[in-house]
């Protein structure tokens, strides 16, 4: 059977798109996804997604797999090229621009905006350890500047869960960090019993912060949109950050509001990139 694909980037962060809408099952398995991902002998993505049809009453279901072939929760970057992807699909019987997407993280709300960008209300952050999850702290207590040992060296931590785990480092100088040795220990550390991923931040003014990050499942990539959310909430909880900043990314900026009501919001591009079929 031949499958349609298209492939995005938000940032660098990069997404093979499939058309589920026929079934309520992704097409694809793990397995299967783990090969496509392959950048040597695959597609090459940090992930898959796929549009399923909408549960609750939403307009569509969003579910991913990682590149490792676990499906996380969310993907900040992923829904903005969600939405750009649904509504191309929907071609000349689109009558909308905002969409309510169901996800393992709940409900989200990508908006698309004239400027060719794509605005999301990523809704509220989790803050407690027991939802995070983490057994840093009691199960009701929140995680913020904690100590955390890795590999030999004492981490203050602060972790937060925009739909999926992450765990905050605010660091001097963040170029200096080796990711690729210290991210698979963050990530596999007995107190993330659902893994994490981990983000190491330099404060550069209280609203514009750089951020680096190894992700659960996919390792090192060029932004992670939900990681750049709860690096915002790390801040404004740290007392390091405006309630809005820019968080600068390897693959680019994006803003990040941390609204009054509570809720989340990210703008950033969704780009598409090129189309095929397996
Ligand atoms: N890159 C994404 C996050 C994708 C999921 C993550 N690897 C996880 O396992 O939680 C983003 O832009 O949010």
């Amino acid at each position: 059977m031949a499958i349609e694909f298209t492939k995005y980037h938000g940032l660098g962060n990069d997404f093979i798109l499939i058309d589920n809408r026929s079934s309520s099952t992704p097409v694809i398995t793990p397995e299967e996804a783990i090969k496509l991902c392959d950048r040597h002998f695959g597609i090459g993505a940090d992930g898959v997604i796929f549009a399923l049809p909408g549960e609750n009453n939403t307009d569509y279901t969003m579910r991913i797999f990682n590149s490792d072939g676990s499906e996380p929760e969310m993907c900040g970057n992923g829904i903005r090229c969600f939405a750009d992807f649904v509504a191309d699909l929907e071609g000349e019987s689109r009558n909308k621009d905002k969409y309510q997407i169901h996800t393992l993280a709940g409900v989200m709300t990508p908006q698309l905006m004239a400027d060719g960008q794509v605005k999301v209300d990523m809704g509220l952050p989790w803050l407690l350890a027991g939802e995070i999850p983490t057994t840093l702290a009691n199960a009701d207590e929140k995680v913020i500047n904690h100590t955390l040992e890795v590999a030999g060296k004492s981490w203050d931590v602060t972790c937060v869960s925009t739909g999926n785990p992450h765990c905050i480092t605010f660091v001097e100088d963040v170029a200096a960090i080796p990711l690729e040795t210290i991210g698979p220990k963050f990530e596999h550390h007995p107190v993330f019993p659902q893994r994490i991923n981990t983000e190491f931040v330099e404060v550069v003014r209280r609203d514009y912060v750089k951020m680096r990050v190894w992700e659960r499942g996919a390792g090192i990539t060029l932004a992670c949109g939900t990681g750049a959310c709860a690096t915002l909430v790390a801040g404004v909880l740290t007392g390091k950050c405006d309630r809005t900043a820019t968080v600068e990314l390897p693959g680019g900026p994006l803003l990040i509001e941390w609204a009054d009501d509570q809720r989340l919001y990210m703008t950033g591009p969704a780009e598409k990139v090129f189309a095929g079929k397996l």
